[in-house]
């Protein structure tokens, strides 16, 4: 089935000189007006440009609106056995983020957020007809390279230190990930604390390398596998969300030689994703067969079933109605227009579950021998009876067809021989018919009947009785025996396909990414609680202990109340015992001081714009958003909840790294080894500079 690819446009409001848009709701169209000061000049081209969507959500659109309007149908598609994906285009501060994320406050929640609320709902209504089962994954391309975002050692590792994820490919061109984690989620909640501990990842690791999340690619993956359980009927279907980095140019991001080449390396994937559509295009037009470039980048290979394979595809063009964004705009919109004309192939994933068949089958077959045995039982009595009478030296006519008849029920049984099964209904019916005709006469005499006449009808009567009885069985058996012959032609066929099917992709990943998931959770529980020294090297025990802790508690964001307390019933003792310790150490107390505290203060104190000011300073852009005007409060503690949370996870990591130094430099020392000691004394002293450092930050 085709299915075009649907394109929406997305309006971010501005506080600034706006460019002049019209919008045509019934044939929808956005008109832009090309007219503009540039530099001083007037741009004198064509007057207006007409760019076509599937529909167009102006400034005012909700975020609700946008999630019933665009990703319902695509969630929906996905609960049926379908693939689908939704990603955000669109320069940097165009609001992709905003769009598939959500803003921090639970009212301006994105689409993720929100299709983890509404799928569970759905699976909780189909729960009499299907088994649902969802995982997520979530996966940060960084300089063309993958990470997992859902990775709990990532909260307390560095970037560098994490595994990259790595791609396969199997004969047939599919596509298999590792080093990726895959997590199962039953309910909305603790798939939303899954994609908070991702943002914070994501967010944590931007700032050592001095990124910002407008430069990262960021899918979040939902994968369903569902057993409809009437048919057995299995599919496993994925639903793709993404938010893609900036789209603007090069030129416009003005930094140095490192960050020039980021810049590059995400335009880049950005131009191969243009580059792919271009060729889907040209492909669709002449019908020719054309090489379609998606190796070319990480993105256009993960996307390479959203773009022109087996995926129901939304694409929402983000558009900043700047004056100042007006080229990225309309580049962004061009861009838009070439999406707009692809189409996708799409089938539903449905698969029957070989398991289940060939048990189906067994179940089936046993029934049909059960049949065909008491079918042979009756006929065997037939025959019993009949037997009686072939001892009678007179009858060896009927002794030999007897036989006959004998050995074609022995046929039956045999494998072996299945052609031989059919069997000539005709010529058994009339020897059978006339054997119980036989059978009857010798009855005859022993009907207690009172007169010929009410023997003869009685004799009629048991004749016509018995030869459609026996007419029926034959027919039976002859079906059966069909039936049976193709089941045991099926069932080898099966057994093999069975046997020889490659591993089947996506449920077996699953399976091994949550076998790997939870060999690792238990490795790590068993070496905290039996308090043994933990093996590996490279991590510091503590930091395996405090990671534990953290993670013991589901993802669950850590909560503080008005006053900025953590509330404690949200913490493992050990974890209040830890930071007690910590604040003995002076750790927790460090938070107090510093520019981020003074930051805080003035942040209470300012007045309301000067409030603004500081929020605009953390989002680095002008401040648009009119709703966070009536929502400071929120704004407020969201603010302070966000710094004191990263803050002290910080400085645990930068704690156990300390620590991890300090101890390899005694280990060092009691092994004499002069040069690790210097090694780690460097790095002790590293440590040391960067926890000023990151004071600093604050
Ligand atoms: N439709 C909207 N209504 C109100 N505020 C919005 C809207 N879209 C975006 N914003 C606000 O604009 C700011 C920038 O948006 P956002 O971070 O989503 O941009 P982005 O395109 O994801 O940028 P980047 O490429 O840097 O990730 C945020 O503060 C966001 O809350």
């Amino acid at each position: 089935m085709k299915s075009q690819l649907q394109v929406y446009a997305r309006l971010k409001p501005t506080d600034n000189a706006s460019i002049a848009y019209e919008i045509d709701k019934s044939s929808k169209r956005l008109t832009i007006g090309q007219k503009y000061i540039k530099g001083g000049f007037i741009n004198n081209m064509k007057e207006t440009m007409d760019f076509n969507f599937t529909d167009i959500l102006d400034i005012n659109v909700t975020q609700e609106q946008v999630f019933q309007q665009v990703a319902v149908p695509v969630v929906l598609n996905c609960l049926d056995g379908y693939n689908g994906t939704i990603f955000a285009y669109g320069q940097t501060g165009s609001g992709k983020t905003y769009t598939i994320n959500g803003s921090d406050s639970w009212a301006y929640r994105g689409i993720i957020p929100r299709v983890m609320t509404y799928i569970f709902d759905q699976i909780d209504e189909r729960k009499n007809d299907y088994e649902f089962t969802v995982y997520a994954s979530y996966m940060e391309i960084y300089n063309e390279k993958a990470y997992d975002l859902l990775n709990e050692d990532h909260l307390v590792s560095p970037i560098e230190q994490w595994n990259k994820v790595e791609f396969k490919r199997d004969n047939l061109g599919n596509i298999h990930l590792s080093n990726i984690s895959l997590h199962e989620i039953d309910d909305a909640k603790p798939g939303i604390d899954l994609l908070m501990m991702g943002n914070y990842i994501r967010k944590q690791a931007a700032t050592p390398m001095n990124q910002c999340s407008s430069r990262s690619h960021c899918i979040f993956t939902l994968t369903f596998e569902a057993r409809q359980i009437e048919t057995n009927t299995c599919f496993v279907s994925k639903l793709n969300l993404v938010d893609l980095a900036g789209s603007e140019r090069v030129s416009k991001t003005n930094h140095d030689g490192t960050l020039l080449n980021e810049a590059k390396n995400i335009n880049l994937s950005l131009s191969y994703l243009e580059q792919v559509i271009v060729a889907l295009n040209e492909k669709k037009k002449t019908g020719q067969r054309q090489h379609i470039p998606y190796r070319h980048s990480i993105l256009t290979t993960i996307l390479k079933d959203s773009l022109g394979g087996n995926c129901k595809t939304v694409m929402i063009a983000n558009i900043s109605t700047e004056l100042d964004n007006f080229e990225e705009t309309i580049s962004a919109l061009r861009f838009s227009q070439r999406v707009g004309q692809l189409e996708n192939e799409i089938h539903k994933n449905q698969k029957l579950d070989l398991n289940s068949m060939v048990e189906r089958l067994e179940q089936e077959k046993q029934q049909l021998l059960d049949e065909l045995q008491k079918y042979q039982k009756i006929v065997g009595d037939l025959k019993d009876s009949e037997n009686v009478k072939n001892i009678n030296p007179q009858n060896k006519n009927q002794k030999h067809s007897s036989q006959q008849y004998q050995s074609k029920q022995v046929l039956f049984n045999n494998e072996e021989s299945q052609e031989e099964i059919e069997i000539d209904e005709e010529q058994d019916l009339d020897q059978i018919l006339s054997k119980v005709d036989e059978y009857m006469q010798d009855k005859i005499d022993q009907l207690e009947v009172k007169n010929m006449v009410e023997a003869k009808l009685c004799f009629r009567a048991m004749k016509e009785y018995h030869k459609s009885t026996m007419a029926d069985y034959l027919k039976e058996l002859s079906d059966i025996s069909k039936k049976l012959q193709q089941y045991d032609a099926l069932l080898p066929q099966v057994s093999k396909k069975k046997e020889s099917t490659p591993q089947i992709k996506d449920s077996d990943i699953t399976q091994m990414a949550l076998n790997n998931f939870y060999l690792q959770k238990q490795q790590s529980s068993r070496q905290s609680l039996n308090g043994q020294p933990y093996q590996d090297e490279n991590v510091d025990p503590e930091t395996v202990q405090i990671g534990i802790q953290f993670t013991n508690q589901q993802h669950q964001p850590v909560v503080f109340n008005s006053h900025q307390q953590y509330i404690p019933s949200q913490m493992p003792q050990a974890t209040l015992e830890k930071n007690q310790q910590l604040s003995q150490d002076g750790y927790i107390q460090k938070q107090g001081i510093g520019n981020r505290k003074k930051k805080q203060q003035s942040f209470e104190q300012q007045n309301q714009s000067q409030q603004q000011q500081v929020l605009q300073s953390q989002n680095q852009q002008p401040y648009q958003d009119k709703n966070y005007a009536s929502n400071e409060e929120l704004e407020i503690n969201l603010y302070k909840q966000q710094h004191q949370n990263s803050l002290y996870r910080k400085q645990i990591s930068q704690h156990a790294l300390k620590n991890k130094n300090e101890n390899m430099q005694i280990y060092a020392q009691q092994n004499n080894n002069v040069h690790q000691q210097n090694h780690y004394q460097q790095a002790a002293r590293q440590d040391n500079y960067k926890n000023i450092d990151y004071e600093d930050d604050y």
